[in-house]
């Protein structure tokens, strides 16, 4: 895995450890989990990968080590790239009716062929530990209690640690996808931010961003996000994770950039987040905080208050 990027002695704004904020995060949740082990519920979570992306493959393969090391029951499913769909809805069916279960993930991308929505569209809601499912997105939006989506979930507790309140904080994020961008925006809304979502289309993208006390990009465009388009003392957080070719490693070596210029806005922001070691570690511990919600739920039991959202 790769350092986390180098500061430049001149830098001005506060690092934020997402590795040690999740590993604080994890520690809890552990605590939590033999609590409920006590109260007769061992939190059980099933992750399911098609093919082999070796990407996914190492997600899978941490997300198992941490299951384990939360306490929790682990259950990996591996199906071949060529699996069809019905295989893969009959494997959630039985998973949706299975006790010992109490989060269901299955890791994207899937291969070509597959229809993600479908897939997503199976997994009962309540199990659904992604917080992707269409139910949790239409209640996170109304304000109910939903299964959220394990990055911006993330990304709200790092900010909330920065900064305290959020009400009345500029929001923007940049990127619009089901996964981050939108989730993202609705968390924040529910802070009391008021929030722009912008992307691609939108004009002075720079101008949007500079009016923030809090940018969140979730674009997928390395390095996208200059300095200059940071208002001094703003809150970054990057979500991105783009690989780019880093020939001075080596021939076709890569390394891990963010949607962030980061050595830029280091220069202007009050607080970052690096890449790698920032929003990224955040989205297994959140995977863990909602397996635990979910069985606490599934079992009539209140969700311990601190991981509650
Ligand atoms: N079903 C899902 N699929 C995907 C999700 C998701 O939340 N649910 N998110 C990403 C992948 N992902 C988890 O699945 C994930 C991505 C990155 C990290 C992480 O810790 N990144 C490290 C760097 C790791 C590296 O070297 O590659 C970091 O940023 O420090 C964890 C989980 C897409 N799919």
């Amino acid at each position: 895995m790769d350092q986390p990027t180098s500061v430049p002695a001149s830098s001005t704004a506060r690092i934020i450890d997402g590795k040690a904020f999740a590993a604080g995060l994890r520690a809890r949740i552990a605590g939590h989990v033999t609590a409920l082990k006590a109260q007769g519920v061992t939190p059980g979570l099933a992750v399911v990968l098609v093919g082999e992306d070796p990407a996914s493959e190492v997600y899978v393969r941490n997300k198992g080590i941490a299951t384990a090391e939360a306490g929790m029951q682990g259950f990996e499913h591996k199906l071949p790239a060529d699996a069809s769909q019905e295989t893969l809805l009959e494997l959630i069916a039985r998973l949706n009716a299975d006790p010992a279960v109490h989060g269901i993930l299955v890791q994207l991308p899937l291969p070509g062929g597959l229809d993600a929505d479908k897939v997503i569209d199976a997994i009962a809601p309540e199990k659904d530990v992604d917080g992707f499912h269409v139910q949790n997105v239409g209640r996170l939006a109304t304000g109910m209690d939903a299964m959220v989506s394990c990055t911006p979930l993330g990304c709200l507790m790092m900010l909330r640690d920065q900064l305290g309140d959020l009400s009345g904080l500029e929001a923007v994020v940049v990127g619009r996808s089901n996964i981050v961008g939108k989730p993202m925006a609705q968390l924040l809304l529910r802070e009391n931010c008021t929030v722009t979502i912008a992307h691609s289309r939108t004009r002075d993208l720079a101008g949007v961003c500079r009016r923030a006390d809090i940018v969140v990009a979730a674009v997928g465009r390395p390095r996208m996000v200059q300095g200059d388009w940071i208002k001094p003392g703003a809150t970054v957080i990057d979500v991105g994770i783009n690989r780019i070719p880093a020939p001075e490693r080596g021939e076709g070596r890569v390394r891990l950039v963010g949607d962030v210029d980061f050595d830029s806005a280091v220069q202007v922001a009050g607080a970052i987040t690096p890449v790698p070691g920032g929003v990224g570690p955040m989205t297994i511990a959140c995977l863990l905080a909602n397996t635990v919600i979910a069985a606490s739920r599934l079992n009539g039991i209140a969700p311990p208050a601190d991981l509650a959202y």
